[in-house]
C-alpha cells in the first residue's frame, strides 16, 4: 500500500507504516499545487493531512482510496467531494482531546492572571504588581461548555479539579448525561453565554456551526467574562467578538482563527490579537507529544486496518441513510452462482442496489444474503430469485 503523509507526523508512525509493509512518501511541507503534484506522482493509495488542505484538485489527481486526518477536525478536507470521487475520509477522534482540554485550561487560567503581560512587562523591565496583583480567581466561577464531545467532556473534570461549576449545551446531551457528568445541561448557546463566567467552545466546523456564536450570543456574555476557542476560528463572529471585547471588558483566549495559514509557518496577523485582552495561540491544541504519538498510533491502526480488511475505521463520509426501500433476505445453499444470479434478476428488474452482505453458517453449507434495494420487487422478480437451484426462500422487508 502506498501512503503520502503531508504533514509532520511522530516518526513513530513513519516506522510503523513502513514495518507493516507500506511505501511511505514524506512530504510534510507539501501545499496547494506542490500537494497535487506530490499525489500524482507517488500515486498514494492512503493520503495522511493534519491542517493541510485537501481541495478536490489533490482528491482527483491520484488514485486513492483514503485520506486519514491525523486530527479531529476535518473541515480541510473537501469530504463532499470525496463522497463523490468514492474516497473514505477517516478521522482520529478522541486522541488528541487532553491535549486540547490542557490548552484551554491554559488559556482561561492566563487569562485570569494576565499571563502573557505579566511576561512582557517583565521582559520591558517593567515591575506592576500593583495592576497584575488584580485577578478574580477561578474557584466557583462558572466554566460554559458549547460542544461536549471528546474535547468538551475533557473540560469537565478538570473544571471539577478547579472548583468550577460546569453548565454545558450540547446538542445531544441529556438530562441523564449531564447528572451522570455532574453538570447542568442548558438549552442553548445563549443561555449558556448568560450564566457562565468562562465559556470554552468545543464543536466540529460545518454548515450548521459556521457563526453560530455571533453578535446576540457576545451579547448576552456576561461582562468582562471569558470566552475560549479552541474548536475553529469559522464557528465564531471575530467581529462580533471582538466588539464584545472592547465594549463589554470580555477577555479571549484563542488558538484558532477564520483563514489562519495550514502549515508551521506563514505570515499571520488578525486584527483581534492586538486587542488588550485577547491572547492568541498557534492552533497548538494538538501539538503535544502525547497526543501526536496517539494520532499517529491511531493513523496507522487505520491504514494497517484498510491494507489487512478493506474495512476503514472512523469513516465519517458514508451515507447514513439511503434511498434503500426494502431489503430482500435470501437463504441460499453456498455455492457459486447464487449471488450473481440474484443481482442479475435484480437489475433486470432496474431496481439500484444500495447495501448488501452475505453472512454464512458454520460449516459452510448455507448463506444469508441481505440485499437493500431502492424499489419495489415485484412477484415475478421474486420468483426469478427463487427458482434457483441453491436457493432455498426468499423475503422482502420494507423499510
Ligand atoms: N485547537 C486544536 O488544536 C484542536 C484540536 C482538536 C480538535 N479541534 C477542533 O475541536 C473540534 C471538536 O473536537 P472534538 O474532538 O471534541 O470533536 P467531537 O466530534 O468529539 O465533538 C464535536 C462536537 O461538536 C458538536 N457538533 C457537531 N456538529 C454540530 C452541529 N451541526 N450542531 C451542533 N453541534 C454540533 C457535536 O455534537 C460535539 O459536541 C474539532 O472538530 C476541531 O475542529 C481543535
Ligand atoms: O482538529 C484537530 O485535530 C486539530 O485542529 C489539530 O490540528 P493540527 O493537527 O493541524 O495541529
Amino acid at each position: 500500500m502506498r501512503v503520502l503523509v503531508a504533514d509532520s507526523f511522530d516518526s513513530s508512525g513513519l516506522d510503523a507504516l513502513a514495518k507493516a509493509g507500506c511505501t511511505v512518501t514524506y512530504r510534510p511541507q507539501a501545499k496547494d499545487q506542490a500537494l497535487v503534484n506530490e499525489v500524482a506522482a507517488a500515486a498514494p493509495d492512503v493520503l495522511i493531512v493534519r491542517s493541510t488542505k485537501v481541495p478536490e484538485a489533490v482528491l482527483a489527481a491520484g488514485p486513492l482510496k483514503l485520506v486519514v486526518r491525523a486530527g479531529a477536525g476535518y473541515n480541510t478536507i473537501d469530504v463532499a467531494a470525496a463522497s463523490r470521487l468514492g474516497i473514505y475520509v477517516s478521522n482520529c477522534p478522541g486522541k488528541n482531546s487532553i491535549a486540547v482540554a490542557e490548552l484551554a485550561f491554559a488559556l482561561i487560567a492566563a487569562l485570569d492572571r494576565r499571563i502573557a503581560d505579566n511576561v512582557a512587562d517583565l521582559r520591558a523591565g517593567v515591575w506592576n504588581k500593583g495592576e497584575y496583583g488584580k485577578a478574580r480567581g477561578l474557584f466557583g466561577r462558572t466554566l460554559g461548555l458549547i460542544g461536549l464531545g471528546g474535547i468538551g467532556s475533557a473540560m469537565v473534570p478538570r473544571a471539577q479539579a478547579f472548583g468550577m461549576p460546569v453548565v454545558a449545551w450540547s446538542r445531544s446531551l441529556t438530562d441523564e448525561r449531564a447528572a451522570a457528568l455532574g453538570i447542568t445541561r442548558l438549552g442553548s448557546p445563549t443561555e449558556v453565554a448568560e450564566q457562565a463566567d468562562v465559556v470554552s467552545v468545543h464543536l466540529a466546523l460545518n454548515g450548521e456551526t459556521r457563526g453560530l456564536l455571533g453578535a446576540d450570543f457576545f451579547a448576552a456574555m456576561r461582562d468582562g467574562a471569558f470566552f475560549v476557542n479552541t474548536s475553529r476560528g469559522e464557528v465564531i463572529d471575530q467581529p462580533a467578538l471582538a466588539a464584545a471585547v472592547r465594549d463589554k471588558g470580555l477577555r479571549a483566549g484563542l488558538d484558532v482563527f477564520a483563514d489562519e495559514p495550514s502549515g508551521g509557518q506563514a505570515e499571520f496577523h488578525p486584527a483581534i490579537v492586538d486587542l488588550p485582552g485577547v491572547y492568541g495561540t498557534h492552533h497548538i491544541g494538538a501539538s503535544t507529544d502525547q497526543a501526536q504519538q496517539a494520532i499517529a498510533d491511531e493513523a496507522v491502526r487505520i491504514v494497517r486496518v484498510f491494507a489487512e480488511t478493506g474495512t476503514v475505521p472512523n469513516v465519517v463520509n458514508l451515507a447514513r441513510h439511503t434511498p434503500a426501500t426494502c431489503t430482500v433476505v435470501i437463504r441460499h445453499l453456498d455455492r457459486p452462482g447464487v449471488l450473481a444470479a440474484t443481482l442479475d434478476a435484480i437489475s433486470l428488474a432496474g431496481l439500484n442496489v444500495q447495501e448488501m452482505e452475505n453472512v454464512v453458517f458454520e460449516g459452510g453449507e448455507a448463506a444469508v444474503a441481505r440485499i437493500n434495494v431502492e424499489g419495489s420487487p415485484q412477484a415475478a422478480v421474486v420468483e426469478a430469485i427463487r427458482v434457483h437451484d441453491n436457493v432455498l426462500d426468499v423475503q422482502v422487508i420494507g423499510l
